[in-house]
């Protein structure tokens, strides 16, 4: 099975913690594209979804999946989402497709989040994937520094030539280098450093439960 195969797999599986007749939290991403196509074949038995992106709200549109504003819903039993990295305690890397607030936003606002990926993303400790960084440009070059004091590199992500510009009109720095070995201590910390939008690790915000896609079928982890 390819990697696009496995992906599919977790979207389809997910599918089972999707509860009947309520709204489900839906995240971004290609594995998450799988999971929405999916979705259609229950749209009359949900009531709709809240999108965690331009991006993903389209993709539910253009399936006639009914989207919520956020701010109309309370809480939201399941969100669906995928990752970049993720730990054996389901603390997450996430913002590769530079939705991480949103994301981040709706998972608050959700009981269980239900990681899906494909078994690369499976690691000991996060940070091989550079972690992504909204911030206000403004405040780009001084964020820049307080990461390589912690040895890491921070570098703005570009798009056709131009630094990148986010749903909520910020930009993103991606930095590598780093090691984080414990990822709710580096969460509390880089959010409250002026500047920072949203800080790309789900730590406090972690997975309940991961679909990970294997050649065998999908693994079941929860944390
Ligand atoms: O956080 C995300 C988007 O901001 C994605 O969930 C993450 O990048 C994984 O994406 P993909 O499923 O395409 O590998």
């Amino acid at each position: 099975m390819n990697q696009d195969e496995l992906k599919a797999l977790v979207g389809q599986a997910a599918l089972q913690y999707v509860v009947p007749g309520e709204i489900v939290g839906v995240g971004t991403g290609s594995t998450v594209n799988k999971f929405i196509d999916a979705l259609a074949s229950m749209k009359d038995r949900i009531a709709g979804a809240v999108s965690s992106s331009v991006a993903s709200t389209a993709r539910l549109q253009a399936l006639h999946i009914r989207v919520f504003d956020a701010n109309d819903v309370d809480q939201i039993s399941v969100y669906i989402d995928g990752a970049d990295e993720i730990d054996p305690a389901g603390h997450m890397i996430k913002g590769g497709g530079a939705a991480l607030t949103r994301e981040k936003i709706v998972a608050a606002q959700s009981t269980r989040f239900i990681c899906i990926a494909d078994e690369s993303k499976l690691v000991t400790t996060l940070g091989a994937f550079p972690v992504p960084v909204e911030v206000i440009p403004m405040a780009a070059r001084r964020i820049e520094r307080q990461f390589a004091a912690m040895g890491g590199t921070a570098k703005v992500r570009m798009k056709d030539g131009v630094p990148l510009v986010t749903d909520n009109g910020q930009c993103i720095l991606d930095v590598s280098g780093l090691a984080i070995k414990d990822p709710l201590a580096f969460e509390s910390e880089v959010n409250q450093w002026p500047g920072v939008v949203t800080v790309g690790v789900f730590a406090h915000q972690k997975a309940a439960v991961c679909l990970l896609g294997t050649p065998s079928g999908v693994k079941t982890l929860t944390f």
